[in-house]
């Protein structure tokens, strides 16, 4: 894969990240809060809609004075979709795994996912570990020192979040951007990106 260095000049870079994590611990409010446009964010929504499949959003960002398309994947988390969800992993620069502090199953299943990584997901990939819903401390069941010390044991970043109140999503994501961009061999040219919506923009009915 190229570096920085070897794209033309005025190209954006293409970084792909994939979130990744059990059912409802927040991934799709997690990519809301940290790719739309209002200074805050809006809040996630208060129904859950199961991702079905996959979705992407892109967000672009200025790295070193380098501008910076982040692409990411949100995987559905539910096990039926786990082989659609996983077949994204492949050629990702970053991965953000989400457990739910207030659901211990969701903690337990990090292990799972880990191992999906390691073996879907290129060598040396960057992962951060988030414990999400730290917003509702009364409900928490996975204490903050656990998440820690498991992601400890993996050598990755954490952090625990909250998507509702938006607590420590940038930081979740500049970390995870800064370590993927430190190896500039990870990051690709931003060549051959068609926006779907731009195209979508301008067809009318007799144009295709
Ligand atoms: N209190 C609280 N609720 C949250 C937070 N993040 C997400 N939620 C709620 O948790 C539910 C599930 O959130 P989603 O973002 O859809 O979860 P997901 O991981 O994308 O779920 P799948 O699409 O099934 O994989 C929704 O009702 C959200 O409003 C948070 O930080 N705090």
């Amino acid at each position: 894969m190229a570096g920085p260095g070897h794209c033309s000049a005025g190209k954006p870079l293409l970084v792909k990240i994939v979130m990744a994590g059990e059912s409802c611990v927040g991934k799709t409010s997690i990519v809301r809060r940290y790719t739309e446009p209002s200074p805050a964010g809006p809040p996630p929504a208060a129904s859950y809609i199961a991702t079905v499949g996959i979705d992407f959003k892109v967000k672009t960002i200025t790295f070193n004075d380098t501008t910076v398309k982040l692409q990411i994947w949100d995987t559905a988390g539910q096990e039926q979709f786990h082989t659609i969800s996983t077949s994204y992993f492949r050629g990702a620069h970053g991965f953000v795994l989400v457990y739910d502090i207030t659901n211990s199953d969701s903690f337990q299943g990090i292990t799972s996912w880990m191992k999906d990584i390691h073996e879907k997901a290129d060598d040396e990939v960057d992962i951060v570990l988030l414990g999400n819903k730290c917003d509702k401390e009364t409900e928490r069941v996975i204490p903050k020192h656990s998440g820690e010390k498991l992601a400890w044991e993996y050598g990755v970043p954490f952090f625990e979040t909250s998507a509702t109140d938006n607590i420590n999503i940038e930081d979740a994501f500049s970390v995870l951007v800064k370590e993927i961009m430190n190896k500039n061999s990870y990051v690709l040219c931003d060549l051959d990106v068609v926006d779907l919506n731009e195209s979508k923009k301008k067809r009318t009915c007799c144009q295709f």
